[in-house]
């Protein structure tokens, strides 16, 4: 299912393709659909995350309710019940980060400053106007579609957030998107799609990474900066969808080669993964085991090795993985 939609998604922007090359055919859109300066809208898509604690269990019942994200038996009752479950335990997480998540707030300061400068450098496609199409949380992307159509924009950028692409994130919210355009007969609308799916080593997120490296390890005492090790964390995956041969562990792997290329490869280094969920085997070293081994060592070692981590964390929207 998943990978037919995406594979029709593709067929879909390609067909589009071909149509906007076809010199007769595009002249023949400028009359009837292009307004005089032509609206370009760019969705972002993302997850999103509850922004209250009331929002929490409906996330969590899209979340299991995905079956791009994972296949249930009986997923139609047992999603909810798992969603049920796992509200409070999430909803208290959310509570100790100051009630609900800074995603929606971040995803609008970023869109503001994307505008910004696409006005300023593309005025042949101005105005631009962002929307953010989030995957289980509000502004949702049937939401965000059903604006963008309205508004009449012509030209649409699909644009994942996610910097690695992954069957069960970007490719989510990719289907969603088609589902949605099929579902409201927008297809063949005048929108004209084109799709930023993945930016694993954009000069500009490596450069992210490699400032935030070295402000923090600015941070350590001069005598043992040069021993530190830096965690890599990134989100886990089940083995599972990793031997299907998503390409996500591999472009993730791409981002952190680029970075430390960048960095000179000046100190040690690993790749670990994190937030496993559920019984099945997921991609590993798990981050919190490879910290704790690497505590253990320091307690017991000289010279002692110290780590920065960079990863995830449900208030660091911001800053990758
Ligand atoms: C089998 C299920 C899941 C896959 C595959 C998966 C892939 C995946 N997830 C992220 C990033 C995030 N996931 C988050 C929450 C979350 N993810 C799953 C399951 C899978 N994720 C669940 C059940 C949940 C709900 C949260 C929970 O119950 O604890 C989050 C948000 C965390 C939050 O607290 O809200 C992120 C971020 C990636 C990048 C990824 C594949 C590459
Ligand atoms: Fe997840």
């Amino acid at each position: 299912m998943l990978r037919s939609v995406s594979r029709a998604f593709t067929r879909f922007l390609t067909a589009r393709a071909a149509i906007s090359s076809s010199p007769s055919i595009a002249a023949a859109r400028t009359h009837t659909t292009s307004p005089a300066s032509p609206q370009t809208g760019i969705l972002m898509l993302n997850m999103g995350g509850p922004q209250t604690l009331d929002e929490v269990h409906d996330y969590l019942l899209r979340i299991f309710s995905d079956r791009d994200i994972m296949q249930l038996p009986a997923q139609n009752q047992l999603g909810p019940l798992i969603a049920r479950r796992r509200t409070p335990v999430l909803r208290k997480h959310y509570e100790e980060i100051g009630g609900g998540s800074p995603i929606k707030k971040w995803t609008d300061i970023q869109g503001q400053g994307l505008v910004k400068v696409l006005d300023e450098i593309s005025p042949e496609t101005s105005p631009h106007k962002y929307y953010i199409g989030f995957r289980y949380a509000h502004p949702l992307t049937e939401d965000a579609l059903d604006q963008m159509i309205s508004d009449g924009i012509g030209r649409a950028v699909a644009f994942s957030q996610y910097q690695q692409y992954s069957c069960s994130t970007s490719g989510s919210s990719l289907n969603q998107v088609y589902r949605h355009l099929s579902k409201v007969g927008a297809l063949s609308g005048p929108m004209q799609w084109s799709i930023i799916d993945r930016w694993p080593v954009h000069k500009g997120l490596v450069q992210v990474f490699v400032d935030n490296i070295r402000s923090e390890l600015a941070k350590f005492p001069d005598d043992v900066r040069d021993d530190v090790i830096i965690l890599f964390s990134a989100h886990s995956l089940p083995l599972k969808v990793v031997n299907r041969g998503d390409p996500y562990p591999q472009e993730v792997g791409a981002t952190v080669q680029y970075v430390m290329e960048e960095l000179g490869h000046t100190h040690p280094y690993r790749l670990v993964w994190q937030s496993k969920v559920g019984p099945l085997p997921w991609l590993s070293p798990q981050t919190e085991d490879v910290i704790k081994a690497l505590s253990k060592k320091e307690k017991e070692s000289s010279p002692r090795p110290h780590s920065l981590y960079l990863g995830p964390h449900r208030d660091s929207s911001r800053t990758g993985y």
